[in-house]
């Protein structure tokens, strides 16, 4: 019950709403207390041969009475107690998912999606049920067999209310071993519902594969698989739950059977009256609830409890960069960029993905990174913008190191299109204007597009700007999501801009005049620009090639053409394709 400790900032602000709720939960619970005395003194007056219409009617009413006063008591309970439970509901999910905002992407590629998913709905949920329906039960048990037990003394005698009782501590026993069972079935039973939420997640993400390579057969049956375990899991769950309930109701029916020998011959002997046994019955009948609910709430509280500690985990997890305690807040920067002998191997692998790298583009200046697939040319953007940090080597901006900056601020500094282009399910225009909070002039919108050449594919859509993009839209190719991705990146106006393999999917033609826009707004801004074609690097200040995560030539284009190296055969390549593609 310790996980939950994570809410009592919670608890404190929302006391208040569980009190009321709690206070009207005690006031249903006297009054369900009252009925069986009625029904006693209507009994015993019935026995008595005193009971009159008018005695009737009084009793009616009064039963009456204490009908409504419970149903207006259990409105307000529930409108507090479960009401408030909502409340919980979406405080966690709202901490949950802001918690996962703050961690850094290394913990994305370990986590799987579905598996987050399933926290967020599943765990959140059954917490939910803990502190509501689990709250009004803890109090509602305690409170009536109490009373109740109270009561049947009172009513009766000391030695039937023993003997009612003799099936408590069987309860207690069945309760406490199916309640770790339960325990463990649910925590499974959630696990088997990550893993069904991931593959339906994956396979919908990767829909175009599986077409494209014919594996709709091969999809289906890993998908029935999965799904069929999750349904093992949850009979399993269900016939632990199946077996419970049943099991105690059996078992506090034999308190009734108890009741009737012994509280019967009681009556015969005269030792009770009839009115008596009735109440004692009732109260019985009252009592049997809040046992049960013992399990109930058992159950519930062990759920609840492991979807806590599955959440708590999560929100344990420290985000692997975090600004540093007197770390600066850079304004606009001139853009001076230096690498000083930075070596890194990501985290899990063995292999160093760039070794002692050293270059320093000047503010305004531009550096073009080229070399092969998995030479490292992502990654030393990775470390600029920090994404990762490095351990060997220092990395400085404007001459400040960057682990001395804000991540704030030295993000907000870099228009970043990255390789994969991810565009949100929201129109064309507030994908442009995603950097900025509020939502940015249309004409910087069309003026951005207009740069990056995507404005009049744009306008050609029916809905132009208000087209809205993914599932319920239209999608883009890819060159113009690479295009609109840069427009989204130089709305900014960033004093730094970084192009990662950005313009692969557009032709020589459009590349070249989005590079002559670019060189028109990025003049005094320092630019940094990743790709296989030389075409795209050809006119940067600097190039560096890099292989195996080293840099092994650099220079301007003239420079690394005399050189006579990969460069050189790289780029002759290159326009001996261009040639046979234009024959
Ligand atoms: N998150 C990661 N965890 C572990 N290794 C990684 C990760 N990202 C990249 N790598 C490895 O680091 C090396 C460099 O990758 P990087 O993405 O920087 O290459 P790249 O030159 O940008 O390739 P491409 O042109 O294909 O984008 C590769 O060997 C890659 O497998």
């Amino acid at each position: 019950m310790r996980a939950f400790i994570t809410l009592k900032d919670f608890f404190s602000e929302h006391k208040w709403s569980y009190m009321l709720g709690v206070f009207w939960l005690l006031i249903i619970d006297s009054i369900q207390l009252i009925v069986p005395q009625i029904l006693r003194s209507l009994t015993n007056a019935f026995e008595k041969n005193m009971l009159t219409i008018n005695g009737i009617i009084k009793y009616s009413l009064l039963i009456i009475l204490t009908g409504v006063i419970i149903a207006v008591g259990r409105y307000f309970w529930r409108i507090y107690i479960l009401g408030t439970s909502r409340i919980l509901e979406y405080y966690l999910r709202d901490k949950f998912f802001n918690h996962l905002l703050t961690l850094s992407p290394n913990y994305f590629n370990t986590h799987k999606t579905g598996d987050l998913m399933a926290h967020a709905t599943n765990d959140v949920n059954a917490v939910r049920m803990a502190i509501g329906q689990g709250t009004i039960m803890i109090v509602d048990s305690i409170f009536l067999i109490i009373l109740s037990l109270i009561m049947m003394i009172k009513t009766t005698n000391l030695r039937l209310t023993v003997i009612a009782l003799f099936t408590l501590p069987f309860i207690i026993i069945v309760v406490s071993r199916f309640g770790k069972i339960i325990h463990k079935r649910f925590r499974i039973v959630q696990e088997a519902f990550s893993d069904l939420t991931d593959t339906t997640q994956e396979n919908f993400a990767g829909i175009r594969v599986i077409k494209s390579f014919v594996q709709e057969d091969l999809v289906k049956e890993n998908f029935t698989q999965v799904n069929k375990d999750n349904l093992k899991k949850n009979l399993n769950l269900v016939k632990i739950s199946g077996t419970f309930h049943p099991f105690i109701q059996f078992i506090s029916s034999i308190s009734f059977l108890l009741v009737i020998w012994y509280g019967g011959k009681q009556v015969i002997l005269n030792e009770i009256s009839l009115g008596d046994f009735i109440a004692f019955n009732s109260y019985l009948g009252l009592l049997i609830w809040p046992m049960m609910a013992v399990g109930w709430v058992i159950n519930i509280l062990q759920r609840g409890a492991a979807s806590m500690e599955r959440i708590n985990s999560i929100l344990d997890e420290k985000p692997d960069i975090v600004d540093n305690s007197n770390a600066i807040s850079l304004n606009r920067v001139k853009g001076k960029i230096e690498f000083k002998n930075v070596s890194f191997k990501y985290p899990n692998a063995t292999n160093y993905a760039l070794k002692n790298i050293n270059f320093t583009i000047e503010g305004g200046k531009s550096l073009a990174i080229v070399g092969k697939t998995g030479s490292g040319k992502t990654s030393i953007v990775n470390l600029l913008l920090r994404l990762y940090d490095i351990e060997e080597g220092n990395i400085y901006l404007d001459n400040n190191n960057i682990k001395n900056v804000t991540l704030k601020s030295l993000r907000e500094n870099v228009g970043y299109v990255p390789q994969d282009n991810f565009l949100f399910s929201t129109t064309i225009e507030d994908n442009i204007g995603f950097a900025f909070d509020n939502k940015v002039a249309s004409e910087k919108v069309f003026n951005a597009a207009q740069l990056a050449e995507v404005y009049d594919n744009i306008i050609a859509f029916p809905n132009g700007f208000e087209t809205v993009l993914g599932e319920r839209g239209v999608t883009l190719s890819g060159g113009q999501k690479q295009r609109t991705s840069i427009a989204r990146a130089i709305i900014k106006e960033p004093p730094i801009i970084i192009l990662d393999d950005s313009l692969s999917s557009v032709d020589t033609e459009t590349e070249e005049k989005i590079l002559k826009n670019l060189e028109k707004i990025m003049d005094n801004k320092t630019t940094i620009i990743i790709s296989h074609r030389i075409s795209t690097v050809k006119a940067a200040d600097e190039i560096i090639l890099l292989e195996d995560g080293k840099i092994i030539e650099r220079g301007n284009h003239e420079e690394l053409l005399t050189l006579e190296g990969l460069y050189k055969d790289l780029y002759e390549k290159q326009l001996l394709e261009e040639k046979l593609n234009r024959q």
